[in-house]
């Protein structure tokens, strides 16, 4: 790893996730959602930066608009740490947000968990990775797999997680112009609660559904009409409980097509997919982004 100096220099990235299928298998006694699915990173990321404040308040240099900014994930994410370890540092958080908010990609809880991540490292707490996945979970389902930081086949709430490799490719991603609330997505009558479980080997045979489709396209038309407008070029998924849909490409060629042919319509991103979340990648690398 690099020198403290370039450590607190370096941006460290927060990437989105794609799910890519989801199952509901069943649910907890506290309502919460039994869930089958497979996580994938892509390159596309927040990138944060981290100021020393000696006063050790933990503090975020631009709120985000809408977010209270001791409810940021961000800040929860510090905060839980100092006290995990009873560490008395401060910091100042930096966020350039890149990635959509509310869209299935999971950027809060990416944001939250390179937080665990960097800032045990920064403050030299040795967390194990384990460790930092359970802080995690109490601020949200979705952080253990990008403080895990690797592709992965998931049970529980996304807890349960087992490393596992698919295949690396190019993606386009659109980012319909509305919001999905999970919780009411995940509130709703007709939602399939009570789907077989499946193996690995299930999914890797083609098993790849996503549970939430049909409520997510009955109650969001725009996210009907980017699948519909997205399978044009390639199988289009939802990721998560949208609203972002996403298609893969084996082929640059086809993906940039795909990419300028649906830029007049639609806000798309074009990115490739990766099972090693490049937060760990530029970890292991040494490769900091200052
Ligand atoms: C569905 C997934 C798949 O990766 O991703 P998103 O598309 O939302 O990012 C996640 O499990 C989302 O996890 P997370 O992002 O932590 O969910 P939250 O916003 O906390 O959940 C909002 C509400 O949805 C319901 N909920 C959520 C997850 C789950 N497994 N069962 C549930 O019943 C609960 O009522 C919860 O209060
Ligand atoms: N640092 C953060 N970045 C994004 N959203 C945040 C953050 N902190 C709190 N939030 C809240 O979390 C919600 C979900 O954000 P996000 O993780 O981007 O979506 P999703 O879970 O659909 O992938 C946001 O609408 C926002 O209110």
């Amino acid at each position: 790893m690099g020198t403290k100096q370039a450590l607190w220099a370096a941006y460290w990235p927060a990437p989105a996730k794609l799910n890519l299928m989801l199952r509901i298998v069943g649910r907890r006694a506290d309502g919460y959602h039994l869930l089958q699915t497979v996580f994938q990173f892509v390159e596309l990321a927040d990138k944060i930066r981290f100021h020393p404040d000696a006063s050790g308040r933990v503090s975020l240099k631009h709120p985000l608009p809408g977010v209270a900014e001791a409810d940021d994930l961000t800040v929860r994410a510090a905060n839980l740490l100092k006290a995990a370890t009873g560490c008395s540092e401060g910091v100042c958080i930096e966020v350039e947000k890149k990635l959509p908010m509310g869209g299935g990609l999971g950027g809060g809880s990416s944001d939250a968990a390179t937080v665990l991540v960097a800032l045990n490292v920064l403050w030299g707490l040795h967390l194990s990775t384990e460790k930092l996945m359970e802080l995690g979970l109490s601020l949200g389902a979705d952080v253990p797999i990008f403080a895990f930081g690797q592709a992965a086949w998931a049970e529980g709430v996304g807890e349960k997680i087992q490393a596992i490799t698919v295949s690396e490719q190019w993606v386009v991603i659109i980012k319909p112009d509305c919001h999905v609330n999970t919780k009411e997505i995940f509130c709703a009558e007709g939602l399939t609660r009570d789907s077989k479980s499946i193996r690995i080997s299930d999914f890797t045979a083609g098993q790849q559904q996503n549970d939430c489709l049909d409520v997510v396209c009955q109650r969001y038309p725009s996210v009907k009409d980017a699948l519909v407008d997205l399978s044009e070029f390639s199988d289009a998924k939802l990721t998560g409980t949208g609203a972002c849909v996403f298609a893969q490409f084996d082929s640059e060629t086809n993906a940039i097509s795909a990419y300028q042919s649906l830029k007049a319509k639609w806000q798309v991103y074009l990115t490739k997919s990766v099972n090693e979340s490049p937060l760990f990648s530029m970890m292991k690398s040494g490769d900091f982004i200052s």
